[in-house]
């Protein structure tokens, strides 16, 4: 049967017939619908091409459910998807993340520029028969500090562009580790080093519930009077109302953006001030980069939906549907030990080993390795990591990933080592199949154990094997409430020491934690939980 595609905000053509001649889709191009409208007609397509303006809801996703199998974003910013629903009606949704990235830094030092020699502003003042040599004087940009805030494609574009135009370039990103920010030759600051020397600030940043609101009263406060501001990336990354009084108070000179909370803005109270320069979301609207991003996306669905082949989805790693399904119960395993090794390495992560031994059939296990990166990451930080950026957000973050295949004389029929060397020193976790599907963690530590590591609460005890140590734990754990579910016992090497691995009803509270930790016979108490 014909597989059919909607491409319901504007793409360039090449997208389109990309899709029809290589492939011999059906697609219909039906920009600017209402939600409703959108909503009763998605169940009838396989894959949705879209840009910013659809919203694709949770509402939208269930509606296209079964039938629905992907969506692809002509461009970068997906906070206009549900992901999280996506995910759960088994929808892959990609984006194309490189094609739009050099016209966007590109127009963020176009409205740099502009803003600071007051371009828009004298046109207006021509078009209005005046002549304001005076009035809209300006500045130059060489030798001023250009606060980069998000190193990522479009910022790391921006400070190397600036750069060129003999600026001092200073750089904010907690996700990027100070020594790649200073190999690519630029000054890695904090966010109040950032706001106290900048001359412009501009934010490069996805749009998430931590960086909505970045740039805010408090924000502004810290900055130099005279500043000025440059949105680019999302509307609300820079809060509207505070950047306002912020331009009032002249605190911040002028202001740059090309996006906003609501799009179209419509009487938005900052387009009437003088000093706020602005674009209609045009970060991105050349035809070189649209060309780029919709012959992307078309490729990527025609990958996804005649080859299973997976590219640039952010909820499903790189691989075709075959290998997935097959690797399943080992992904899930590492994904799980990545998750338990998180709570016993915290930060300054430099490497992760991962050891597979034993029977894994010849199959590729890269997505196995992904999977036990994204665990690890996941807890780590602040924003969304999937299959996709775990490996890249590892290096950014200076974590290095070593692999390592063995056929040692082993227990188990297949058995994944992951080792984790942090400030916290190093810690392993090993894991395996039981059966077709059954993970088991059966190594934390020295410590042999079958954990099956699912949804819960754990803890790991050191204690003196003597006497009534397990008794004390229990009774001061039961006053506190806390069921214990699950206990294992084992010795630590050939010491007078036991570890004790407990799974409890509920997360141990912390004066609990506290009074296990002084009884007597207990040497050291960690604990950790899972969450799904
Ligand atoms: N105006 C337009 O037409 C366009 C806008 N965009 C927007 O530009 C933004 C950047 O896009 P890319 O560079 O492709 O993203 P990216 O994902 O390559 O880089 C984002 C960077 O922000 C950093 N980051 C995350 N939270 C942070 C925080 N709290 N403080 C500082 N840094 C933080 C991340 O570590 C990452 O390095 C996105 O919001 C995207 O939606 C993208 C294309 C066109
Ligand atoms: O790629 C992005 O994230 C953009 O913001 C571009 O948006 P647009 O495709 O021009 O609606």
């Amino acid at each position: 049967m014909t597989m059919k595609v909607l491409v319901s905000d504007t793409i360039d053509a090449s997208g389109v017939s990309r899709l029809e001649n290589e492939s011999g889709f059906a697609v219909d191009v039906k920009t600017g619908l209402p939600p409703e409208e959108l909503k009763s007609i998605i169940g009838q397509y396989d894959a949705l091409i879209i840009r910013s303006a659809t919203k694709v809801t949770a509402d939208i996703l269930e509606a296209g459910a079964p039938k629905l199998k992907a969506v692809a974003r002509a461009g970068i910013g997906l906070d206009n998807v549900d992901i999280p629903a996506a995910t759960k009606h088994g929808v892959a949704v990609m984006n194309t993340p490189e094609g739009n990235v050099v016209t966007t830094a590109e127009h963020t030092i176009a409205m740099m520029m502009a803003l600071t020699r007051n371009i828009p502003q004298g046109t207006l003042s021509l078009r209005s028969g005046q002549w304001e040599k005076k009035k809209l004087q300006g500045r130059e940009v060489f030798n001023k500090t250009l606060g980069v805030i998000g190193f990522g494609k479009i910022g790391s574009i921006v400070a190397d562009r600036a750069r060129q135009l003999k600026m001092n370039v200073i750089v904010f990103d907690p996700n990027i580790a100070r020594t790649t920010i200073e190999n690519e030759g630029f000054e890695y600051v904090s966010l109040d080093d950032l706001f106290a020397r900048a001359d412009y600030i501009t934010v490069h940043v996805p749009k998430l519930k931590q960086t909505v609101g970045l740039l805010n009263k408090a924000a502004f406060e810290k900055m130099k009077t005279g500043v000025m501001v440059l949105n680019c990336a999302r509307g609300g990354i820079v809060d509207e109302a505070d950047l306002y009084d912020a331009l009032m108070s002249g605190r911040v000179a002028a202001a740059a953006l090309d996006v906003f909370v609501t799009e179209p803005p419509g009487e938005h109270p900052l387009l009437k001030l003088d000093n706020v320069i602005a674009t209609p979301h045009l970060g991105a609207s050349t035809k070189e980069a649209q060309v780029n991003v919709a012959e992307a996306a078309a490729h990527q669905i025609i990958e996804f939906l005649k080859n299973n082949t997976v590219i640039n989805a952010v909820n499903l790693p790189a691989v075709s549907g075959d290998l997935l399904e097959k690797l399943s119960p080992f992904t899930t395993l590492a994904d799980r030990m990545g998750r338990l090794l998180a709570q016993f390495s915290g930060a300054n992560i430099t490497e992760i080993k991962i050891e597979y031994n034993g029977d894994f059939q010849g199959l590729d296990l890269a997505p196995v390795t992904t999977a036990a990166v994204k665990g690890l990451l996941t807890p780590l930080v602040a924003y969304q990591v999937n299959s996709v950026n775990a490996a890249s957000l590892a290096g950014e973050m200076g974590i290095a990933i070593t692999t390592r295949s063995e056929t040692l004389p082993i227990d188990y029929t297949s058995l994944i080592t992951i080792s984790v060397t942090s400030g916290a020193g190093t810690h392993t976790v090993a894991g395996t199949i039981f059966g077709k599907k059954e993970a088991r963690v059966v190594r934390i530590n020295d410590f042999r154990l079958e954990m099956i590591p699912t949804k819960g609460h754990f803890a790991i005890i050191h204690n003196l094997d003597k006497p009534g140590a397990i008794g004390s734990i229990g009774t001061t754990l039961g006053t506190f409430g806390v069921n214990i579910e699950r206990m294992q016992v084992g010795q630590q090497g050939d010491t007078l020491r036991n570890i004790i691995f407990l799974r409890t009803g509920s997360r141990i509270p912390d004066d609990a934690l506290a009074a296990v930790k002084e009884l007597p016979l207990v040497k050291d108490v960690t604990v950790f939980e899972l969450d799904e």
